[in-house]
């Protein structure tokens, strides 16, 4: 029941820990970190030349269970996640039914123990059948384990409800987290309004529907005192608004996405179905604003938003595609590349924005090395140079704005409890 990762180096943001070291695993927990620890009795995990890192948080995923199995399930999005090293993730309640009563998420957590390769966090609906007409049994969701409060798929625009569902919530010490669009700004559009969607004769998402609905969202949480998390910041006027709120001592945190922090509405100029997401890929300017708004803490973690769909419904003409695709095998590789490689962030932070900011939102225990945390651990080769292969990925979700991108940087291994759940890239549960 030894478990040691030899010569690695560790790498902690709760301790201010970066170094090569061995790290001890004893019945599922971190035992020990410290130089030439004794290997008697222990299975011995080669590290060198590694990183050794709490286990990737992702806030942000949907799981489509139940009811949506065609477009990923369980067992399908947990692997998925265990191949990008994740060790926890939270998924989101638009599903079928939606996630809005304790029973649903007792059922959730309960098939999760049963077919999760990581851990699952659940996230409960902010309204009935995310209906936006009258709150969801928040209360009872809560004590049955969610970890979270959340419409995301659409905005709630109703102010009263979005004012009582804040207060409520943060009752419990939870967070609501918003999808920030105002829906009669967004109307039908699919794409980032601006000079690519003119050129495509496309109907656009103005950067000012975030704007606004940041705006209402801020307002709100500073009225009531509560507890608010923007999901999958994308505009640079919603990135201002956060960090002028964070100021006045509003508790608000916010998350971005890698495909926000790192593309641009060009990627969908071929139609590209594979890029359609809400909110949708804005222009340069807003991605400097993300990318500036991550690194001065305005936007405190890095979360996928993995939005599988079944291959036949993205395949189809891009008005009609559903927004959203596949982040959990793509999301380290895409930040180490164009973030850590490229001078902008330091491996520290980034593991800081994608494990400890998470967990400490959600309020849950992960995100560090500490002797006597459960041991959820990424292994990570951050020299790699893989192609991403859509068609190789776990999940059921094959589109991605990145496949068949170079991407230098992967998890190579994956920890959970002490057990590997993955290793060489291979999911081994
Ligand atoms: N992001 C998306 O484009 N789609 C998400 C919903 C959401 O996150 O709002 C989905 O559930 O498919
Ligand atoms: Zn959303
Ligand atoms: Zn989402």
């Amino acid at each position: 029941m030894k478990l040691l990762l030899k010569g690695g180096t560790i790498i902690d943001p709760t301790q201010n820990y970066n170094q090569v070291a061995d790290l001890l695993i004893e019945n599922g927990l971190v035992a020990q970190i410290g130089a030439n620890l004794s290997t008697a009795g222990a299975e011995v995990f080669d590290a060198q030349g590694l990183v050794i890192a709490p286990g990737f948080v992702d806030m942000h995923v949907h799981l489509r269970e139940p009811g949506l199995e065609a477009k990923e399930d369980i067992a399908s999005g947990t692997k998925a996640a265990a191949a990008g090293g994740f060790t926890t993730i939270a998924c989101m309640p638009n599903t079928k039914p939606v996630v809005d009563q304790a029973i649903i998420v007792s059922g959730i957590l309960h098939r999760a123990q049963l077919e999760g390769a990581v851990n699952v966090k659940v996230i409960g609906a902010l309204s009935k059948g995310q209906q936006g007409k009258e709150l969801a049994e928040i209360g009872d969701m809560i004590l049955s384990g969610a970890v979270a409060i959340s419409d995301d798929g659409s905005s709630l625009d109703n102010n009263r409800l979005f004012k009582i569902g804040l207060e409520y919530t943060s009752m419990f010490g939870c967070p609501v987290i918003s999808h920030a669009e105002d829906e009669s700004l967004v109307d039908e559009g699919v794409m980032h309004e601006g000079a690519v969607s003119a050129m495509l004769g496309m109907k656009g998402r103005p950067s000012v529907a975030e704007d606004i609905a940041v705006a209402r969202d801020i307002m709100l949480a500073e009225y009531t005192d509560s507890l608010l998390h923007i999901a999958h910041v994308s505009s640079k006027g919603a990135v201002e608004l956060i960090r002028q709120a964070k100021k006045r001592g509003v508790k608000v945190t916010a998350e971005a996405t890698p495909h926000h922090l790192t593309l641009t509405d060009e990627a969908v100029k071929a139609f590209n179905t594979a890029a359609k997401v809400n909110p949708p890929l804005r222009s340069a300017d807003h991605v400097a604003a993300l990318v500036e708004g991550l690194k001065d803490g305005t936007l405190d973690a890095i979360a996928t938003d993995h939005a599988p769909h079944a291959f036949e419904e993205k395949d189809i003409e891009f008005r009609q595609a559903p927004p959203g695709f596949a982040g959990l095998e793509t999301a380290l590789g895409v930040i180490l590349t164009e973030l850590y490689h490229t001078g902008k962030f330091t491996l520290v932070e980034i593991i800081e924005k994608m494990s400890t900011a998470p967990a400490s939102i959600l309020n849950i225990e992960a995100g560090s090395l500490k002797a006597g945390v459960p041991a959820d651990i990424a292994i990570i080769d951050t020299e790699l140079e893989w192609t991403v292969d859509s068609s190789a990925f776990y999940t059921k979700g094959k589109h991605t704005p990145f496949d068949k991108k170079i991407l230098k940087g992967k998890a190579v291994a994956t920890i959970v409890s002490g057990k590997f759940v993955m290793r060489k890239g291979k999911v081994c549960i």
